[in-house]
């Protein structure tokens, strides 16, 4: 059997885009999706996502296998990539052009910004224990700074959900953090019944966050945009960043805004399409 692709990448953060339009389940099994993401004997990919026929009214629908073949409920680099895909298979891109897309977080609208931008309405962030899951505190309060014991250290940790879960605390250097031992320790943590991503956050200046991220099913990555998203909700709660950041990721810089009138959060960053392919399973 053979597989058309095309690889795209949010600064780093890369992905096998499949055109799905003409069925309502994925392509490929999550087993398939876990032999294409593998660097050496496959594509090499983070995850596998899935251009699907709209649902409830949206344009199309997303869904995500990650690189371990789990399924998130969404994915902001993968979103934006989606969305110049979309372009690239209905033959026009315009700067202005929004989608409506059905994902397991909710109805997301990714809108082309021209020059490989791409700009997203990401949601309202979830914020208390139960929303993101987290048995840390009481499921109907919020996880802010609370103490948490990993790898024989006690973080602050505070949890947010962009749909899917995230755990963010702060450090005083991020270079100094060993993702690849601390962070599987983080994502499979008790505490976390699904998991959870987990970033690592510098304050440079109360505008500007470098961050490091280990993502569950994916691992270290070059840049998570729900990521970005969820660290400056949690600077803003625990007052240490301002409402419109940039976050200064190993691939590079996101925009984020968690605007105050509507409390939504929005994600400006580039998508790039790097080449198209055959797969044979
Ligand atoms: N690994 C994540 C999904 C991809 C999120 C990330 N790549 C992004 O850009 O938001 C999870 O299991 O929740």
């Amino acid at each position: 059997m053979v597989i058309e692709f095309t690889k795209y990448h949010g600064l780093g953060n890369d992905f096998i885009l499949l055109d799905n339009r003409h069925r309502s389940e994925p392509l490929i099994s999550p087993e398939i999706a876990v032999q294409m993401c593998d660097r050496h004997f496959g594509i090499g990919a983070d995850g596998v996502i899935f251009a699907l026929p709209g649902q409830d009214g949206t344009d199309y629908a997303m869904r995500i296998f990650n690189a371990d073949g789990s399924e998130p409920e969404m994915c902001g680099n993968g979103i934006r990539c989606l969305a110049r895909f979309i372009a690239q298979l209905e033959g026009t891109e315009t700067a202005g052009k929004s989608y409506r897309i059905h994902t397991l977080a909710g109805v997301i609208t990714p809108r082309l910004e021209g020059d490989e931008q791409v700009s997203v309405d990401m949601g309202t962030p979830q914020l208390t224990a139960a929303q993101i899951p987290t048995t840390l505190g009481k499921p109907e309060e919020k996880v802010i700074e609370q103490s948490l014991e990993v790898g024989g250290k006690s973080w602050l940790v505070t949890c947010v959900s962009m749909g899917n879960p995230h755990c963010i605390t702060f450090v005083e250097n991020t270079d100094a953090i060993v993702l690849e031992t601390i962070g599987p320790q983080f994502e499979r943590h008790p505490v976390f019944p699904q998991r959870t991503n987990t970033e690592f956050i510098q304050i440079i200046r109360p505008d500007y966050l470098k961050m490091r991220v280990w993502e569950r099913g994916a691992g270290a990555t070059l840049a998570c945009g729900t990521g970005a998203c969820a660290s400056v909700v949690a600077g803003v709660l625990t007052g240490k960043s301002d409402r419109l950041c940039t976050v200064e990721l190993p691939g590079g810089c996101l925009k984020i805004h968690w605007s105050e009138t509507d409390e939504r959060v929005y994600m400006t960053g580039p998508a790039k399409r790097v080449f198209s392919g055959s797969y044979f399973i």
